[in-house]
């Protein structure tokens, strides 16, 4: 009986997610996009690029939690998920609001910035899942935004930045208070019980949302647009 009791533990379902995306977290550390943040050569146009992007994405974020947050199963995750909705449109978008002007963009002149390509992609990916999936799916699918931005800052935040702007930024997501965030959203994760089948499903979203965060760098360091 000892035995069980002292037996290894066996991973859980956030580290077997994790674990199957590793190498999305290990690209998006080499990034130019991020190495560009923490040496300050990033072109601003490019980081504003980017953040207006983001005001895009946290639009649709904040509405797929809203969603996830109503498929929970229990009041308090759909609490936990419903104040995390509400804080992406403050938290984050605070954060956009201080930065804007120090880039001199102007934030009403943000909502004529064309949603890109990868933008649009991600944003569809979570709220089609969301609205379609059940709850481990589209907890699934917005996971890799807390838990990459949390690593991310985590790594960034040692080098720091010249530039006040990129510095504020990195600090925003190396936040104590931030880690909070992430780990009261992996411990509801680690809560579920999920069977074989579920998990697969989980893997294939986790692994798309991950893979659309590395994108979604990569499609501000290109300043994307679309083709046509
Ligand atoms: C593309 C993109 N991915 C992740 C984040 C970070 N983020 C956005 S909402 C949220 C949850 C709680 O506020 C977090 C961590 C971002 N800003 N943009």
């Amino acid at each position: 009986m000892e035995d069980t009791l002292t037996a290894p533990e066996v991973a859980t379902v956030t580290q077997r997610l994790w674990n199957g995306a590793a190498h999305v977290h290990e690209a998006i550390l080499a990034h130019p996009f991020l190495a560009g943040l923490t040496d300050g050569t990033l072109p601003a146009d490019t980081f504003a690029y980017y953040l207006a992007q983001d005001a895009h994405y946290l639009r649709d974020y904040a509405r797929t939690l809203a969603v996830v947050a109503a498929k929970a199963p229990t009041h308090a995750d759909t609490a936990l998920l419903a104040r995390h909705a509400a804080e992406t449109a403050e938290v984050e978008l605070a954060l956009h609001e201080t930065l804007l002007p120090q880039l001199g963009i102007d934030a009403a002149a943000l909502a004529d910035v064309a949603v890109s390509p990868t933008t649009t992609a991600y944003t569809s990916y979570l709220l089609a899942t969301a609205h379609g999936g059940t709850f481990a799916d589209g907890l699934a699918a917005v996971l890799p935004c807390y838990w990459i931005y949390q690593r991310v800052g985590q790594s960034l935040v040692a080098a720091g930045s010249p530039d006040a702007r990129y510095r504020r930024w990195i600090d925003t997501y190396a936040d104590d208070a931030f880690a909070e965030t992430v780990a009261a959203v992996l411990a509801l994760a680690d809560r579920l019980v999920v069977d074989a089948a579920a998990e697969s499903g989980m893997h294939r979203h986790f692994g798309v949302t991950a893979r659309y965060e590395w994108m979604f760098w990569d499609a501000a360091w290109r300043r994307e647009g679309w083709p046509l």
